[in-house]
């Protein structure tokens, strides 16, 4: 349950599926639509400021593109999640009043950046408040592929487990290890903040370029981005998805690692050549995958990767705690209405 003050019940509902502010008659306020039915902390401080108009699209399921390309016509700011592509043909559909998008999200690759930019849009965006979530998911993810627990459970309910066997589900130990982290922030820091105590033998990080200050925090080694898959032992994918980390993760990264190692994605489905991925993981040059992001999202039931044993999959739920999210909604909306105010937002993305 979402721990909030005000339920949507104290909204307005005016149509199915829309939800207005109370403040919507006030037709001065600034304009903004709500593409998503947003954790409960966000929608109470939206209302409660008094300084905007709101409408929202009340539902979980995503607004259909048509509906939403009327509702943000004439808007002066819009609250996202990740699934709107926010575009140029968005922007032109908002028209010349739009001044701020606010994403509920830290990943901004469904905004196009260029675009706004041109128009002078700010961008305000969640990070930093998923941060501890997202890496105890990723710690989570990691450890259920690499001790093969969700074969485990599998094999336990449906009759494969027989007698004690020597080397029967056998996986790989963190202790003693080498764990790489591609693309080092806040995030890589907390997973491996996280693993230190698992006593990992040593980090060791790729980026475009050095980032001293976070890898003293946990004393990772910087290295080449060919020595990063040449010694781990797991690695870590913790890099936004732009267009040079497009598909970064192939068969040049895969057929450079251990046979043991263990890849992890809990940033976008982007960055990896998933059919490079299920080569790697169904020949055995790689020992398994855990995946909270695919491409696309979510993954049909039918896609390949969903065969293989080694392959633990996610759906997208890195940042699904109730006190991330209801965190997550808070800063969207505390962006929206700094934005919209013309003062600096507490997380605004540099364009
Ligand atoms: O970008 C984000 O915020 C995550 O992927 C969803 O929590």
């Amino acid at each position: 349950m979402w721990c909030s003050r005000t339920a949507l019940g104290r909204l307005r509902r005016i149509a199915p599926c829309t939800v207005t502010g109370f403040h919507r008659a006030m037709s001065t306020l600034p304009k903004v639509y709500v593409t998503r039915k947003v954790p409960p902390d966000g929608l109470d401080i939206l209302r409660e400021s008094g300084q905007v108009q709101f409408e929202m699209w009340d539902s979980d399921e995503p607004v259909p593109r048509v509906e939403l390309l009327k509702k943000v016509k004439g808007c002066d700011g819009i609250l996202c999640v990740l699934t709107e592509k926010i575009d140029a043909q968005l922007l032109e559909a908002a028209g010349p009043n739009l001044k701020v998008v606010s994403t509920m999200s830290v990943g901004f690759d469904h905004l196009s950046l260029d675009d706004l930019k041109k128009r002078g849009i700010r961008v305000g965006y969640t990070p930093d408040v998923l941060t501890d979530c997202v890496a105890e998911l990723t710690v989570a993810l990691l450890l259920a592929t690499s001790r093969r627990l969700i074969e485990a459970t599998h094999e336990a309910k449906t009759g494969g487990w027989g007698t004690w066997r020597t080397s029967w589900l056998c996986g790989h130990e963190l202790a003693n290890s080498t764990v790489g982290i591609l693309g080092l922030g806040r995030i890589g820091v907390a997973i491996a903040e996280r693993l230190k105590p698992f006593k990992v033998k040593k980090f060791i990080y790729t980026d475009v370029e050095q980032r001293p200050e976070l890898a003293n925090m946990i004393e990772a080694e910087y290295v080449s981005f060919d020595d990063m898959a040449k010694q781990s032992d797991f690695l870590a994918v913790c890099c936004a998805l732009t267009p040079e980390t497009h598909g970064i993760c192939n068969w040049n990264l895969f057929s450079k690692m251990k046979k043991n190692a263990i890849f992890i994605n809990t940033s976008r489905g982007g960055v990896v050549n998933q059919e490079d991925l299920y080569e790697a993981l169904s020949t055995g040059l790689i020992a398994g995958a855990g995946l909270d992001v695919t491409t696309p999202e979510p993954l049909p039931t039918h896609h390949p990767l969903f065969t293989l044993k080694n392959c633990a999959i996610l759906p997208h739920i890195a940042s699904a705690s109730y006190t991330t999210r209801n965190a997550m909604s808070a800063l969207a909306a505390n962006n929206l209405l700094a934005g919209l105010r013309g003062e600096p937002m507490p997380k605004e993305l540099k364009l």
